[in-house]
């Protein structure tokens, strides 16, 4: 689907039409993937897909590949072996209606909020847009998460939550099909945590887009996604998978929340002993 034919922000039916026209491959498809770090093998045999306006989450204790796998079907590195494939293109590289964000911010101290939110859109590779367009879009996103009236702040005035949706308000800009989130809230303190969690479900779903989202928080992965899958093992893979038919808002059901939490708690620590097995 091109820039053009995307729906509007909060326009449910355009939206429903341009998924009937998706094909049932899934917006993003990896098949077979292998990944090595040199002789280390990070992961292998990784096969998945994630469908239009699908949240998944990527669960894993540390160092299993989770981040590693993220690049990879993000297009920030090539697998050793097997294919990434997005809106049913082999992904050679970043693709313009994907957006990553990360742990950190990463504002350019230099560029007021607005500018930084619209930071990226005039790269080369991006859908050429209009002046006046690429303003409302960032206008737009910097309403939806919260920061209308402080386009002009510097980063240096923006608390650690703030500046997150700033990077959060830059990726919505591009308008994503799908967006890319590693830890992005594991710097906060829990309370604004948790607004962020609740932030991101609210705008992916205006937005439409998907979202695979890295994180070792069971708690997180179970309040944001759709579905969950577990990565584990030396080297890593994905090991087993929920669909989370919780309805939201989950904290108003924390009876089958804390019934899934347990189920994948339980998953999440045979991870562990298969990966110590055979460690002295
Ligand atoms: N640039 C690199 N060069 C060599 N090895 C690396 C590199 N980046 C990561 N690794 C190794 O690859 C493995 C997977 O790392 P990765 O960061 O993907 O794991 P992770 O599950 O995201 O961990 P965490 O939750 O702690 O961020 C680890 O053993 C790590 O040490």
């Amino acid at each position: 689907m091109n820039a053009a034919a995307r729906p509007a922000p909060g326009n449910a039916a355009d939206a429903d039409a341009a998924a009937a026209t998706e094909t049932s491959h899934g917006l993003l498809t990896a098949d077979g993937l292998d990944f090595r770090y040199g002789a280390l093998p990070v992961f292998t045999e990784v096969s998945l897909s994630i469908r239009r306006r699908e949240i998944v989450a990527l669960l894993g204790g540390s160092g299993c590949g989770k981040s590693t796998l993220l690049r990879v079907l993000a297009g920030l590195e090539s697998p050793s072996a097997g294919q990434v494939r997005f809106l049913d293109q082999p992904l050679e590289r970043p693709h313009p209606r994907s957006a990553l964000i990360f742990q950190h911010a990463s504002l350019l101290p230099w560029l007021r909020v607005e500018a930084n939110a619209a930071f990226g859109l005039d790269f080369r590779h991006q859908p050429a847009i209009a002046a006046g367009v690429r303003q409302s879009r960032v206008r737009e996103a910097l309403a939806a998460v919260g920061l209308a009236g402080r386009e002009h702040a510097w980063p240096a005035e923006l608390s650690g939550g703030q500046a997150q949706r700033v990077a959060l308000a830059r990726a919505l800009a591009r308008e994503p099909e799908l967006l890319f989130a590693d830890e992005p809230f594991s710097a906060l303190d829990a309370i604004t945590r948790a607004e962020m969690q609740n932030l991101l479900v609210d705008v992916v779903h205006r937005w439409h887009a998907a979202v695979l989202l890295v994180t070792h928080d069971i708690d997180e992965a179970i309040l944001v996604a759709d579905r969950i899958l577990l990565m584990g093992g030396r080297p890593g893979g994905i090991l087993a998978e929920w669909t989370v038919d919780v309805p939201r808002p989950r904290e108003d059901h924390p009876g089958a929340v804390t019934a899934l939490r347990l189920e994948i708690l339980a998953a999440l620590r045979d991870t562990f002993t298969q990966a110590t097995a055979g460690v002295d």
